[in-house]
């Protein structure tokens, strides 16, 4: 890319990249009260603009951190506010956007980056892959009888959209993460605050009381479908055990002038319809890939993580990070770098979709996104990757 200055932009310039990056995607410039919650998610200093006579491309990310199989969190960058003018896309602007990305994170020593894409092909080629994946599904309200062996769950109590900022940090922290999620950084619940307040239909915020404090919440709005019946729509909803999942389902199932609970990409694994008599009252209407993931920093990310079984030699293509490139043993005693030959080659972006837990090195291997020495291989690369529970982000951001 020539003729363009790409930089880190000024306090007084950030709402113009907001602007930019809403009309990029077909959005109207935010309104003035609404600007004025957003503008406090942005981090200072992390806004990038290319410019050539104008403001015309722009991408942003905050800290935050991943959960990542075993437990450990490791340091990530969450990038969002990607857009480039509809009359300059395709000629390298987004490219020079990542790279300079990349350079500002390598300084901060962040070890992932993650999104969520508007769009499936943009992100693969700068080594980004699926890491984790969403369900959607619809509750039949009236179908969804509870079976008797459901846990009575704890106190579900209603709170004001004011004090929900305070007890949803709380709780939120205070739940057990699994491997995709993220913390919840100040900047991101200034974000979060004004999205509450937005939309035509009020929010709704409750939270579970277990023994701890809360340890549960479920944030919804119930609006009318087309048909005129009620439909509930779950927009956040995160518990920390069996008896908070239970008890946030006998509240939703509670809310009178609702035909329908609609799910809007929940964990995989989710087991909501087996807390009914009859599972047939939960319908999947979709979902997909949800968060990807980039390795900026593969010798952090692969001993930060847990490998069970067999030690396995992994090589790792990286054409554009390229200190990421190498060969790696994998065991039980953690991650490092070898010089012995590989059992498995993979690039760096079917790295993050294994890395999680989201992807089996044998379905990537079916694809042509994983190679083997040998077929037998197979088996313990599966069982060196594996991860306990579908890994999930549940943070939009
Ligand atoms: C995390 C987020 O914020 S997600 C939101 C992303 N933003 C949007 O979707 C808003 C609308 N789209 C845009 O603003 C732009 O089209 C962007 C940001 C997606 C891409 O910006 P561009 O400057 O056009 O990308 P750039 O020219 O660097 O493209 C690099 C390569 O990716 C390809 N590419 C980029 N965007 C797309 C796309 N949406 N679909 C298919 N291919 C794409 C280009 O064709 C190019 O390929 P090539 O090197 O083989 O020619």
């Amino acid at each position: 890319m020539t003729d363009h200055r790409t930089r880190v932009l000024r306090e007084d310039e950030v709402r113009a990249a907001n602007t930019l990056f809403r009309a990029a995607l077909h959005m109207k410039p935010a309104p003035d009260e609404d600007w004025d919650r957003t503008r406090h998610a942005y981090q200072p200093g992390r806004t990038l603009g290319v410019f050539d006579d104008a403001l015309i491309g722009t991408a942003r990310s905050t800290d935050s951190d991943l959960t990542v199989p075993g437990g450990a969190a490791v340091s990530s960058a969450a990038v969002t506010g990607v857009g480039v003018r509809a009359d300059r896309t395709r000629r390298g602007v987004l490219t020079e956007l990542m790279r300079a990305q990349f350079a500002d994170f390598a300084e901060r020593g962040v070890v992932v980056a993650n999104l969520w894409a508007s769009e499936g092909p943009i992100y693969g080629r700068f080594g980004y892959g699926v890491a984790t994946h969403g369900r959607s599904s619809t509750v039949r309200r009236r179908q969804a009888v509870l079976r008797p062996d459901v846990p009575p769950g704890g106190e579900v109590e209603l709170v004001d959209v004011d004090a929900a900022r305070a007890v949803l940090a709380e709780g939120y922290a205070r739940i057990g993460r699994r491997a995709g999620m993220m913390a919840r950084p100040d900047h991101w619940w200034n974000y979060y605050d004004g999205a509450l307040r937005r939309g035509d239909d009020p929010v709704a915020i409750a939270v579970h009381h277990g023994g701890r404090g809360v340890d549960g919440f479920v944030v919804y709005r119930v609006g009318r479908a087309p048909g005129g019946s009620g439909v509930l729509t779950v927009e956040d909803m995160h518990y920390d055990d069996a008896a908070a999942f239970a008890g946030l389902w006998r509240y939703l199932l509670s809310v009178d002038l609702v035909d329908e609970i609609s799910l809007v990409y929940r964990p995989l694994d989710e087991p909501v319809d087996l807390l009914f008599t009859d599972p047939r009252a939960v319908t999947v209407t979709g979902g997909g890939d949800e968060t990807w993931l980039r390795l900026l920093d593969v010798p952090a990310a692969l001993a930060a993580r847990r490998w069970a079984g067999e030690p396995l030699v992994v090589e790792v293509v990286d054409p554009v990070l390229e200190h990421n490139a190498g060969r790696y043993l994998l065991s039980e005693d953690g991650a490092e770098r070898t010089g012995e030959p590989a059992a498995v080659r993979l690039g760096v972006d079917a790295l993050a979709m294994a890395y999680l837990g989201g992807w089996r090195p044998s379905a990537l291997a079916r694809a042509g996104r994983l190679w083997l020495a040998e077929p037998g291989i197979v088996h313990a690369a599966d069982r060196l990757f594996a991860a306990h529970g579908a890994p999930w982000c549940g943070t939009f951001f």
